[in-house]
């Protein structure tokens, strides 16, 4: 972002440094000069990850261009207009509590700068006609750079209200739904199959021996497990299956539209793909307990029956499928 902002910049001091030229104003093409050296500084400043430095030579630039500027050719030619710029960049990005006293020092140099404009007047006034179309130009282009500014600003905020929405709906480890987020798509589900009377199947699957494998190969491994085991079972289902992380080792799906014998026929096909060996993982088998969702009943209660039948398949020797 910084980099493209040099880009800009020296790109718009370019175009003035050609217009000052054209106007015969010798001081103004110097002071449009010095500043895309700075920006071309800046530039490069970046490329060599010193932000920092590269930021206090574009503050440097603006400040100095501002009231060079204005020394020169006046307040009236609008140059000022540029240090307002700095207001949301202050306030928005500014994250250590400097704000106040960086927005109040800006108002000091500014209103400073007006008072010593008024004092001295204008060092090398252009004529009537060119220093209208200065302001002009110095308008049309600070109205876009705030339309500009509040665009990225509204994009940083958008992206991360999402990254919010994300994190609060899923399991940081696995990508997948967390418990609360499956709680309410389930809910939406069975209100919905008990509206169309349509066949609802829930599934719960859990890892064999899990703790062996922690205990055996590490935490790490065991993450990656759960990873691999997760992402076998989203592939094994469809899109408009819901599949969440449960909690430790424990995964549920729910299942629209799925009559018992396909039920049957879904889990039986999730466990044989986790129990085939993942290239640089330790085997792992799953147990797998299915209910049907009875439109009268809510998800605890359905809940409770597959999980009752989850237990049957671990009694029975595990890496299987029960039905509840
Ligand atoms: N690596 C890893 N391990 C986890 C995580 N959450 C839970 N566990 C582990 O999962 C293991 C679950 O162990 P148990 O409840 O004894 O179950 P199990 O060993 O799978 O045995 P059975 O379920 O009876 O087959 C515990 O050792 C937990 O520490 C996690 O996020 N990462």
């Amino acid at each position: 972002m910084t980099r493209r902002v040099t880009v800009i910049a020296a790109a718009i001091d370019a175009g003035y440094l050609l217009l000052f030229a054209a106007l015969g104003s010798l001081p103004m093409s110097l002071v449009n000069l010095a500043s895309l050296a700075m920006y071309g500084t800046a530039w490069w400043l970046i490329g060599q990850r010193r932000n920092r430095a590269a930021l206090l030579l574009i503050w440097a630039e603006v400040l100095l261009h501002a009231a060079l500027g204005s020394l020169l050719l006046g307040w009236d030619s609008g140059f000022h207009y540029y240090l307002l710029l700095f207001i949301p960049a202050i306030v928005i990005a500014n994250t250590r509590g400097y704000a106040v006293p960086l927005v109040g020092g800006l108002l000091v140099y500014y209103l400073g700068l007006r008072a010593v404009c008024d004092a001295v007047g204008a060092l090398q006034p252009l004529g009537a006609g060119a220093t209208r179309l200065v302001l002009w130009l110095h308008v049309c282009i600070v109205f876009g750079m705030f339309a500009s500014i509040s665009a990225f600003y509204r994009r940083s905020i958008l992206v991360a209200e999402q990254r919010l929405v994300r994190q609060a709906s899923s399991d940081g480890l696995t990508g997948l739904a967390n418990r609360s987020h499956f709680q309410a798509l389930a809910a939406t589900e069975i209100a919905r199959a008990r509206r169309h009377g349509q066949p609802l199947a829930l599934l719960i699957a859990d890892i064999d021996h899990f703790k062996a494998v922690n205990d055996r190969h590490g935490h790490g491994t065991g993450d990656r497990v759960l990873v691999e085991v997760g992402q076998r079972l989203k592939a094994g289902l469809r899109e408009i299956d819901a599949l969440a992380r449960w909690g430790g080792e424990e995964f549920v799906a729910m299942l629209p539209d799925c009559p018992p014998e396909r039920t049957a026929q879904v889990a039986e096909r999730l466990r044989a793909t986790v129990a085939t060996p993942a290239p640089g993982l330790p085997p792992v088998t799953l147990s797998i307990g299915t209910t049907q969702v009875d439109p009268a009943e809510d998800l605890d209660a359905a809940l409770r029956r597959a999980d009752a039948a989850l237990y049957a398949s671990k009694a029975a020797g595990r890496d299987r499928v029960s039905r509840g």
